[in-house]
């Protein structure tokens, strides 16, 4: 079904630059992401995230670099090639004077692999009725339409930009559940960007971290929470200068306790810290949202206090 399945890469940018006038939003970006699995990519609000995306979709064009998708080079996109890719993004952008149905017939006739069950099966997540305007539906409504829009063209990597920005919990919960246990995802490679951590912990496989346009972590997410690690110091009096706590991406001081959280530090750090001075050190697991947050916050972080 999928040829290009076991050919590698689904995406893949060599020395990939996009700048707006003298702005860098990707700045020489050599990514590789293999097929399979669902892929999370975070980073702050202007890390070039939505940007990636319009170039390797072939909305944009690049600055200089390589941008390749499903094996196709991004600017040479066919209409048979973009068949083969999904695209939902947080404006669910669809013709608001349309009906559920029109716009249902429309896709059914532009996409020849279209599959009616898979649609069947993820708008039956929805209360969304055919004669019903697409300016009517819900936000969240809307999203599940789009969803299923995207996965009965049965493609075989689907973007997802935001998809959930806006949306209450319920309608965020079943938009989830369906990315992850849908027989119409089944075999398709899923790119997802978004900026709540508990979701991206909850359905990813892989987790890119983009920052000011570079490539800053690919692995598990668990991997990447592993890193970050908390330290809790009984410290008399002043801790360590911050500038000389390696790997340091965020200091509190909590009623007289120091809190640290590092990373890439192993057990040394604990040496470190008894060496200036502490008497009780333990150290805890982050969360993911933390792990994340703080290394992203580390670039815009006033000094810390000492
Ligand atoms: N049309 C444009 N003209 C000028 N600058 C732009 C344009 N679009 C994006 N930018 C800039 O490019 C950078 C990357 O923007 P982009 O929208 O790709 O980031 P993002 O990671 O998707 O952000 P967010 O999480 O806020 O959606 C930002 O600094 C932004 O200001």
């Amino acid at each position: 079904m999928n040829e290009t399945r076991h050919a590698g890469y689904v995406i893949e940018t060599r020395g990939l630059t996009k700048r707006y006038g003298k702005k860098i939003a990707i700045d020489h970006l050599d990514l590789a992401i293999e097929s399979g699995s669902i892929h999370a990519i975070v980073g702050a609000n202007g890390a070039g995230k939505s940007t990636l995306f319009r170039v390797l979709l072939g909305f944009l064009p690049a600055t200089s670099g390589e941008a390749r998708i499903l094996g196709r080079d991004s600017r040479r996109l066919t209409p048979s090639d973009r068949e083969r890719i999904g695209f939902v993004n947080e404006e669910h952008t669809l013709q608001g004077w349309m009906t559920v149905a029109a716009v249902t017939a429309m896709q059914r006739r532009q996409y020849p692999r279209w599959s009616q069950p898979a649609f069947d099966e993820v708008i039956g997540h929805y209360n969304v009725q055919v004669g019903q305007k697409v300016s009517q539906l819900s936000r969240g409504e809307r999203a599940g339409f789009n969803l299923a829009l995207s996965l009965a063209q049965r493609p075989e990597l689907l973007v997802l930009d935001e998809p959930t920005l806006g949306l209450d919990v319920v309608a965020k919960r079943a938009f989830l559940e369906t990315l992850l246990h849908s027989n119409a995802v089944e075999g398709c490679t899923v790119i997802y960007c978004s900026h709540q951590m508990e979701e991206v912990e909850r359905v990813a496989d892989n987790l890119i971290i983009m920052e000011r346009g570079a490539l800053r972590n690919v692995s598990p997410p668990d991997d990447f929470r592993s890193r970050v690690s908390h330290w809790i110091a009984d410290i008399p009096f002043r801790g360590p200068d911050p500038r000389t706590i390696p790997g340091l991406l965020d200091a509190q001081r909590i009623d007289g306790i120091h809190h640290y959280l590092v990373l890439d530090q192993g057990e040394e750090f604990a040496e470190f810290l008894h060496a200036c001075g502490a008497r009780d050190v333990h150290r805890l697991p982050v969360s993911l949202d933390r792990a994340v947050n703080s290394f992203l916050s580390k670039q815009h972080a006033a000094p810390v206090a000492a």
